[in-house]
């Protein structure tokens, strides 16, 4: 079986080692280097899985998982590369760091992966853009895809667009987050009950998604199927329309990409 090292125990790190535990890898397969004492005993009680320092987990890993910030990855990457195994598979979740900056840091030809994910996988239903380095085959790809799907959807991109992929999925469920707390908040401002404001809008958001992604409809005609004549949703079209939403999330997709470009050292 394949063993892998996941680098950062924190979000994305614990998310992904619980995803692959639910999915059929066995525990003694997986190991996590975390940095911090109190949430490393956290994460080998929940998961019973080896949390040690990050020579010790890397040294016998089959692939190693970069899941720290990026502004920790340079220190990170060192003590990576002074224990990695020859033949050693390294994916990082990191945003915005390159796979040429990575390959950089360990030995010459090493394959790297670049993945970005999302946080819905903490419910096995996260989206996923992986892109190979240099040094990647086929097979490394396809183990990629397999870890990633254990938390979700999986999908190939070349690294010249993950930039922008971080900017539409990676960040994309705040944004979700937020339209979800602000449609509460104007339920609330409306004479709502906090509750039934959350629940309507938190229904709202899940079966509008699914009927996006079951339908296969493109959202511009399933907004026009709720949209009566002078009716009550063109009114609030139209209000958005006026507070300049369309524009509002180009400036935050730009917004996102450039930081990721940033990010990249
Ligand atoms: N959260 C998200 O939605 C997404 C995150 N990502 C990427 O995933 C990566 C991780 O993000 P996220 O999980 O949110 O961040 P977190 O801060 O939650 O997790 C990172 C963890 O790594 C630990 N860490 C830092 N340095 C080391 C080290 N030397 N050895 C072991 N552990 C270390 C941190 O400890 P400490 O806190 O003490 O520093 C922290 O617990 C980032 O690069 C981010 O860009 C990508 C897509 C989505
Ligand atoms: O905000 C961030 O930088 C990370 C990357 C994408 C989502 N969270």
């Amino acid at each position: 079986m394949t063993t892998v090292a996941v680098i950062g125990g924190g979000v994305m790190g614990e998310t992904l080692v619980a995803g692959m535990l639910r999915n059929g890898w066995d525990a003694g397969d997986v190991a996590i280097a975390e940095k911090r004492a109190d949430h490393a005993a956290t994460l080998r009680d929940r998961h019973g899985v080896e949390v040690g320092d990050i020579d010790a987990v890397v040294r016998s890993a089959d692939v190693v998982a970069l899941v720290v910030k990026p502004q920790d990855l340079p220190a990170v990457l060192g003590e990576v590369a002074a224990h990695l195994a020859p033949s050693a598979l390294v994916v990082s979740l990191a945003a915005g760091v390159t796979t040429e900056t990575i390959e950089a840091a360990l030995a010459p030809g090493t394959p790297v992966v670049r993945v970005m994910p999302n946080t819905p996988a903490q419910v096995g239903a996260g989206t996923a853009a992986i892109s190979p380095g240099a040094h990647p085959s086929e097979q490394h790809l396809e183990l990629v895809e397999q870890l990633m799907a254990a938390v979700g959807h999986v999908v190939r991109v070349p690294e010249s667009q993950q930039d922008a992929v971080t900017a539409v999925s990676g960040s994309g469920p705040a944004y979700v987050f937020l339209v979800a707390e602000a449609m509460i908040e104007a339920g609330v401002h409306l004479g709502l009950p906090r509750a039934t404001a959350t629940e309507l809008a938190v229904h709202t958001v899940r079966g509008a998604a699914t009927l996006l992604d079951e339908s296969g409809t493109h959202p511009a005609l399933l907004r026009e199927q709720v949209t009566s004549p002078a009716g009550t949703t063109a009114a609030a079209l139209r209000a958005l329309e006026d507070h300049g939403l369309r524009s509002a999330f180009l400036a935050a997709l730009e917004a996102a990409r450039d930081r990721s470009r940033e990010l990249a050292g």
